[in-house]
């Protein structure tokens, strides 16, 4: 167990005047520094040694030497984790810690002094000087006000406190600039302070100003699954990264990086996301759309390069035109629990059909009942059907076997009857092809859709599978159809390709059905979830989730899983936040209050233009004066791809723009001006943000097109601006 250990604590803290407080703490500080200096010159000296060995175990393994590979990897192993202690180290030197703590300990009354920062810094092996902000007791400094209070170790124990001081720094290149004290200073005050700043190109870590709501889900268990419900900005994806940093720190015997898996939309949110990602410690976490993951687990199941298929994005297809009803249909019942309670049903029955159920018969006696063989099937569920087959053929030859020892017969005729039984159930590696199975479920639900109904499932209009199965005969498919084909592929075949993974984040989770969650709950088994999302910001209206009551009551567990709701928004501006809490009002849909953080900006600027070159002329102007203020990253957000590329070439003889890219997999998120669509904004966050002409058609009076209007006006940080033609939307209006 590691000592903790600080500044010697003052018994007597309000009698020391501010000056030497401010003298102690630069002391503090260039004690800190000296420690970190010794480390780093003791950390390089240990990479500079390991270089050299492996650099001569590689020239050996290199000269044929092939068994020092397990000696290179090690080495190599090691040289990556110092080259990463070092780094922290001289990150630490230009901030070593951000906050403090003292406190006593009730049980035995012993004072302590902590500081805590981004990385915990050692004085030796057993004692820390500054702890890391993901140990148990850095708890306190996020929850607890000053006086009685306790927190709680990874394990359950509970140690009582008595709080005396919590204290903020301002450390800036390794100069202290100011330190505030909580019963001074509010936490308000500081976070403003932090929240004015402009904006990276990519999220940021916010270790020193993480608030006591965020930290509860940051430190919630990992053996249970946490759904966040956060309005935009609240962050949730934030909190779910500095999660992944929590949850590997102290349980590092439980949880490996590699079994994480990050599910996002796009490759350009994905790749924002995670930016923060080593700057948190964390490293070797997998990070894929959704499309990518299910197309993993298939693996060589189901190929869908190779079989040609078009694997539409869900998230492309947003132009406004009205799809017909029989699509919507088909859309909501693709993303619904009925969908999946159906393929359920009809796997049970393709068993049936695929396996002998009459009893068996040998030697004219029955020596496996057809209710034994039912009652097998129906006991071991669970299994695989490959698996179930490969059991039955070793019960039934075991048998044979002893039926046969009972009557002596030799042992090269049980060997010849065994033979001829040991496929009876099916061969041990019965081929599948899984978008037949498929095709057979859809056809068998067209055909028999009063079976399904009798067995509860809310069935769609005959039409909508019509359309699907001609969208698969023109090799056509998406999410659902992957996610239906990786369920077949784990109940009939039996594959070690589900077991590698424990804990599963999934940002903008209201964007997928929430079937999705349903499949994945099937596919793995032992595995944890972090869901965050809004349903106030789905933007695939009829797939993805309206309200979260299905995932609750139906695929998690509401007595074991924890359901959280962030109410603050810390991204925009008072005045940004009322203008968007303006649009969710009109909505029939259950909405979530916002209640921004008091950080005052702008006013919102609308402008309408006569024609089209006067919106083009003062959306020039408003981008002009936004960088003259200073912000770097601007967004002009479109309603539609075609929109996008629209606006694009008529920005571009007078501003230079980061162009849209039609391969979205390839994009980042960068400084400067961006016109994108909707969809592509999800998730992201930008300095000021112009909304590209939301009139009447473009955004008609209904939940659909206000969620998307709501996504677009969250973007936007410090200024957001509305150019428009024509009648504005009634959204907005
Ligand atoms: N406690 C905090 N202290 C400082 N900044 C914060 C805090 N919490 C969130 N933020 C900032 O608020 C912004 C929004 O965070 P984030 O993108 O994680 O929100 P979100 O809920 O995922 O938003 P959206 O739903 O719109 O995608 C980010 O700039 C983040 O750094």
């Amino acid at each position: 167990m590691e000592e903790l250990v600080g500044m010697q604590f003052q018994e007597n803290n309000q009698d020391i005047d501010m000056e030497t407080e401010w003298q102690s703490e630069l002391r503090r500080l260039e004690y800190c520094f000296n420690i970190i200096e010794r480390n780093i010159a003791k950390y390089s000296e240990e990479l500079r040694q390991i270089s050299d060995e492996t650099k001569e175990l590689y020239d050996n393994y290199r000269s044929n030497n092939p068994e020092l590979h397990n000696d290179l990897s090690v080495g190599l192993d090691i040289k990556s984790q110092l080259e990463r202690i070092l780094n922290k180290s001289i990150l630490a030197r230009k901030k070593p810690y951000f906050g403090r703590i003292d406190y006593k300990e009730k049980e035995d009354g012993t004072n302590f002094s902590l500081y805590l920062g981004k990385n915990g810094v050692r004085e030796n092996s057993t004692q820390s000087i500054v702890v890391d902000w993901r140990a148990p007791v850095s708890s306190v400094y996020y929850e607890s006000e000053i006086g009685e209070s306790s927190y709680t170790t990874p394990f359950g124990e509970t140690i009582e406190i008595d709080l005396e001081l919590k204290r903020t720094y301002e450390i800036s290149q390794s100069e202290l600039v100011d330190f505030y004290d909580s019963d001074v200073v509010t936490n308000d005050e500081f976070l403003t302070k932090y929240l004015s700043k402009n904006k990276e190109v990519v999220l940021g870590e916010i270790i020193a100003t993480i608030q006591k709501e965020q930290n509860e889900i940051i430190r919630d268990t990992p053996f249970h699954s946490v759904i966040v419900q956060g309005v935009a900005g609240s962050g949730k994806t934030t909190v779910a990264m500095h999660r992944i940093s929590y949850i590997l720190y102290n349980y590092k015997d439980k949880f490996r990086p590699d079994e994480f898996y990050i599910i996002g939309s796009n490759k350009m949110l994905l790749n924002y996301i995670t930016g923060v990602l080593p700057n948190l410690d964390v490293y070797n976490i997998n990070q894929m759309t959704l499309e990518e993951f299910f197309m993993l687990l298939l693996d060589r199941d189901m190929d869908i390069k190779k079989g040609k298929y078009n694997l539409s994005n869900s998230f492309m297809k947003l132009d406004h035109e009205e799809d017909e009803k029989a699509f919507k249909d088909l859309k909501n019942f693709k993303g619904s629990m009925e969908f999946f309670k159906a393929i359920k049903e009809y796997v049970k029955l393709y068993e049936l059909d695929t396996v002998e159920t009459e009893s068996v018969i040998y030697n004219n006696e029955i020596i496996y009942s057809k209710d034994e063989i039912i009652y097998f099937l129906t006991f071991f569920q669970d299994l695989p059907l490959q698996e179930k087959i490969d059991l039955l053929n070793k019960r039934l030859t075991y048998k044979i076997t002893s039926i046969n020892e009972e009557e002596m017969t030799r042992k090269e005729v049980i060997m010849a009857e065994v033979k001829k039984f040991k496929n009876y159930f099916g061969n041990r590696s019965k081929k599948i092809n899984l978008m037949e199975v498929y095709l057979g479920f859809l056809e068998h639900f067209a055909q028999h859709s009063a079976w399904y109904s009798e067995k509860g499932i809310i069935v769609p209009p005959k039409d909508s599978i019509h359309i699907l199965l001609q969208e698969l005969s023109h090799k056509n498919i998406d999410i659902y159809d992957l996610g239906m084909l990786t369920y077949i592929k784990k109940r009939l075949k039996k594959t070690r390709d589900f077991e590698f993974i424990s804990h599963i984040i999934v940002d903008e989770a209201q964007d997928f059905g929430v079937i999705i969650f349903a499949i994945m709950k099937e596919l793995f088994k032992n595995c944890t979830y972090t869901i965050m999302g809004d349903v106030s910001q789905n933007i695939n209206y009829h797939t993805g989730m309206n309200d979260w009551e299905t995932l609750k009551q139906e695929v998690f567990l509401p007595e074991k899983d924890k359901f959280y709701v962030l109410a603050k928004s810390y991204r925009n501006t008072v005045e940004i936040s009322e203008y968007a809490s303006k649009v969710l009002k009109k909505c029939s849909f259950r909405t979530y209050e916002i209640e921004p953080i008091i950080r005052h900006g702008k006013e919102v600027t609308v402008y309408q233009a006569k024609q089209e070159e006067n919106l083009v002329s003062e959306a020039v102007r408003i981008i002009q004066n936004i960088k003259k203020n200073g912000y770097d990253t601007i967004a002009v957000i479109c309603r539609t791809v075609d929109e996008t590329l629209k606006v694009q070439s008529l920005l571009d003889p007078y501003l230079t723009t980061r162009h849209y890219d039609e391969d979205i997999e390839t994009m980042t998120f960068t400084n400067g001006v961006m016109v994108l669509p909707i969809h592509m904004t999800k998730g992201l966050e930008f300095d000021a943000v112009v909304i590209w002409n939301p009139d009447e058609i473009s955004y008609q009076a209904r939940d659909e097109d206000a969620k998307l209007l709501y996504v677009a006006i969250t973007r936007a940080l410090h200024e957001l601006y509305i150019v428009y033609q024509g009648s504005l939307t009634r959204l907005l209006c």
